[in-house]
């Protein structure tokens, strides 16, 4: 385990720079899940309870996509699980923020805006480059401290998540300690009954490499959503493209198609893949079979057959780990394959965990009982990494001698 400082060992009554993950679904422009928004307000709290002045960096979505929006909403609801007042700036680091910035008192708190809208913050570089952003060295002199609380974005070497840590005094906050511990834990558990996977969504980056590095602990990946089209499309099936503007799968394929050839090579009997696909047809759903398949069309879910053959193996398992949906849940019509499997592992008594920022939306969205399952996490990307134990950029900036 990384040692780092924590909230423990932070002296009270500071101007605190703190980095948390309110990343959330976006439907027409409106946050549609505030799960991550009640764990990071309760750092928040307890950061305030110590009297602290507090500045909130954070993201939403990615540039390019309909999620990238400001984050003034974002400080609306935070608002509201912290029961006062959070002023919003449209700036990140900017003369506008600063003066925001210079105005803050113990007890208040500001949200800067979306720190991707900020030249810097993006791509994954090494953490020494990072920390010569002009983001990183300007916010870094207006505060005593760093607090990295943006777990689900551990994964990444963005400048807000591993620069500052090279030039300021760092903790952890409680959400990145508390999902850091536990899905630790979950890597260090073993299990003599067979170990499903459940992978689906639309990061290829995050996924692909869990089944190389996971192969001997999971005895079956069972694919889903872009990365189960995108491994079809490596087993010769012609699907996986983009059409009907999308823009999920030809740069996908680009930068991962040996990867996933070659993974689907040596992993044939592990990696499970659908027999059966659904798409709209006439503005209903319709299914069809993978096998010769030849329609060009935007699939959107896995198919009823692909449904009971993974609910089958789900059965059998005594623990399924998930992350990402297997299917666009959000419209009802594709939400059967990601609430069919959710609800065939809320009907076992296996370990389950379920990760992923939207994955984790949709058991409140089709009412299931979060109880159900051992764990569920609010990252998704940073969580499999961690299950395979390589290590997090952002855990790895935070470490100091124990
Ligand atoms: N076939 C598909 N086509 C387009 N989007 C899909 C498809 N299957 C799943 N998705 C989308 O994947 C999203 C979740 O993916 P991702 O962001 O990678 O996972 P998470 O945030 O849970 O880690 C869901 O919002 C869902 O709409
Ligand atoms: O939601 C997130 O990750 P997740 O989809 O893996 O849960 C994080 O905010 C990271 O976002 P990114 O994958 O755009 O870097």
């Amino acid at each position: 385990m990384t040692s780092f400082q924590t909230l423990d060992d932070l002296e009270p009554g500071q101007r605190l720079l703190v980095r948390i993950d309110v990343n959330a679904p976006v439907e027409d422009g409106v946050v549609q899940d505030d799960r991550r928004f009640a764990r990071h307000a309760e750092t928040v709290q307890e950061l305030l309870a110590d009297d602290h002045a507090i500045a909130l960096l954070a993201h939403q979505g990615r540039p390019g996509r309909d999620t990238f929006v400001s984050l003034d909403q974002h400080a609306a609801i935070l608002s509201d699980h912290l029961d006062r007042p959070v002023e919003f700036v449209a700036d990140t680091c900017g003369e506008e923020a600063l003066s925001a910035i210079d105005g803050l008192e113990r007890g208040d708190v500001l949200l800067l805006e979306n720190v991707r809208m900020c030249e810097g913050e993006l791509p994954e570089e090494a953490p020494e480059t990072k920390a010569e952003t002009e983001l990183v060295r300007t916010l870094s002199t207006e505060f005593d401290a760093y607090v990295s609380d943006a777990y689900a974005t551990a994964h990444r070497s963005h400048a807000s998540i591993v620069g500052f840590p090279l030039v300021m005094d760092a903790y952890a906050g409680r959400v990145m300690e508390q999902e850091y511990r536990a899905n630790t834990a979950i890597r260090e558990r073993a299990f003599d009954g067979p170990v499903t996977m459940i992978l689906g969504g639309t990061k290829a980056e995050d996924t692909i490499p869990v089944v190389e590095q996971l192969a001997d602990v999971v005895d079956h990946f069972c694919l889903g959503g872009i990365i189960g089209e995108l491994f079809l499309r490596a087993d010769g099936h012609d699907l996986g493209y983009d059409v009907d503007g999308t823009e999920l799968f030809d740069h996908q394929w680009e930068a991962h198609s040996e990867t996933i050839t070659d993974a689907l090579e040596t992993h044939d009997t592990t990696v499970v893949l659908p027999t059966d696909l659904a798409y709209k047809d006439d503005g209903d759903r319709a299914e069809t079979a993978v096998e010769g398949i030849e329609k060009q069309t935007s699939y959107l879910d896995i198919g009823s057959e692909t449904i009971d053959r993974y609910t089958d193996r789900i059965a059998d398992s005594e623990a399924v780990y998930v992350k990402g949906a297997v299917g666009v849940f959000e419209d009802e019509r594709f939400a059967n394959g990601t609430v069919g499997i959710l609800s065939a592992i809320a009907d076992t008594d296996c370990v389950s965990v379920v990760g992923g920022g939207d994955t984790a939306h949709s058991i409140e969205l089709y009412d299931l009982d979060e109880d159900d399952f051992t764990r569920v996490s609010i990252a998704g990307g940073a969580y499999v990494r961690a299950l395979t134990g390589a290590s997090l950029a952002g855990i790895d900036a935070l470490e100091c001698d124990s």
